[in-house]
């Protein structure tokens, strides 16, 4: 694992994000997208930004993507074993890095088709604490075409993130991103390292 970490480390030292794209086990991989499905299917997922109603109508227009905020406490196997992977990271980083985070919270998005997030960053106006911002692609299959790219904007260099299944990308939380349009259900589990 350190090799990976520190691919991810320089990667966002030299230019604010990393990415890698064996983070997971195959069967990791497989785990948490039928854990994701199912909670699909139980109906637990909900619109991003619901919880704000007077905004909806335009926090559709930033975003239109469902998602399932992962319990630690109700947690499976793989989920128990993913938040396990993600906590060795964080000591990881708190250790060599001083990075002072304490804590972490993540959530699946199901992108059905025709679905985007336009061009934000991940801090909010009043609360900064997001320091870092995790996304995994956990949908079975994609290729050019299938659209759902990450772009990423650091100074005057846009990168472009293709969905493929496993990936991992980590990016500082006040980096501009965009999540182009999907063209197909498009599944990931994404999270935050926060400062407190
Ligand atoms: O799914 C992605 O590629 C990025 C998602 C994102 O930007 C977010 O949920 O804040
Ligand atoms: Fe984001």
């Amino acid at each position: 694992m350190f090799e990976t970490y520190e691919t991810l480390i320089e990667g966002l030292l030299e230019k604010g994000f990393g990415s890698v794209d064996h983070w997971l086990s195959s069967e990791e991989l497989v785990g948490l997208r039928k854990s994701l499905l199912l909670h699909y299917d139980n109906d637990l997922f909900h619109s991003a930004g619901i919880g704000n109603k007077e905004n909806l109508q335009m926090i559709k227009k930033i975003r239109n993507d469902h998602i399932y905020w992962l319990d630690a406490s109700k947690a499976n196997v793989y989920e128990k074993q993913f938040l396990q992977k993600i906590n060795d990271f964080t000591d990881h980083l708190n250790r060599t890095c001083f990075a002072g985070i304490h804590s972490f919270e993540f959530q699946y998005a199901v992108y059905e088709q025709g679905s985007f997030y336009k061009k934000h960053i991940d801090q909010f106006q009043n609360d900064d604490k997001r320091q870092f911002s995790i996304v995994f692609y956990l949908t079975e299959a994609w290729q050019p075409g299938d659209g759902g790219e990450l772009l990423l904007f650091s100074d005057d260099v846009v990168t472009t993130i293709q969905p493929v299944p496993g990936r991992m990308v980590f990016f500082r939380s006040d980096l501009p991103h965009e999540v182009l349009t999907s063209n197909i259900q498009r599944l990931s589990l994404t999270g935050w390292m926060k400062s407190i």
